[in-house]
């Protein structure tokens, strides 16, 4: 049975980069895995400081998303390996969904955002759904680092 997730407040809302668990990654503290994928756009200026410690994932959405501040030119090469690296420390950090992405067993995650075509499977279902195949990805590199 496949697994739907958006919102934070709905069932498997720990699976959307927009909830509430924040990690340490590259020497830094993210507020949740949008905060670091948002900046990322814009390392080494100052707008990654500025994204970082915007109050919530919403906002740094928007102004990450804004493209009067310039985007790094490597962008659509390295976003996939950034979303890896930032869902992955999420789950590490956090033992409580840890569980909850382990117990979801070998189920298709689909993030069910009806206007992402690209991380999620967009309104009709034909998007790529790269933030489920990631969340499958990171689910198995727990799941060995659980059994191993
Ligand atoms: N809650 C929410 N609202 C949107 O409008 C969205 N597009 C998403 N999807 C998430 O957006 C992030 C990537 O955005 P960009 O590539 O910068 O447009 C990523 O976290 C998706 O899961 N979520």
């Amino acid at each position: 049975m496949t697994i739907y997730f958006y919102a934070v407040r709905e069932q498997y809302g720990c699976f959307s980069n927009f909830s509430p668990h924040g990690f340490e990654l590259d020497g830094l503290y993210w507020s949740t895995s949008e905060h670091y994928f948002q900046a990322q756009k814009f390392v080494g200026t100052s707008h990654l400081e500025q994204i970082r410690l915007v109050k919530n994932p919403k906002d740094a959405a928007r102004m990450g998303r804004e493209r009067s501040r310039p985007l790094r030119q490597d962008w659509e090469q390295v976003k996939d390996d950034i979303m890896r690296k930032a869902v992955l420390r999420k789950f590490q950090t956090h033992a409580d969904i840890k569980e909850i992405l382990l117990a979801t067993g070998d189920e298709q995650l689909v993030e069910n955002s009806p206007i992402d075509f690209y991380w999620g499977c967009g309104s009709d279902g034909s998007g790529k759904n790269m933030l489920g195949l990631i969340l499958m990805e990171v689910r198995e590199i727990l799941r060995s680092q659980h059994n191993g």
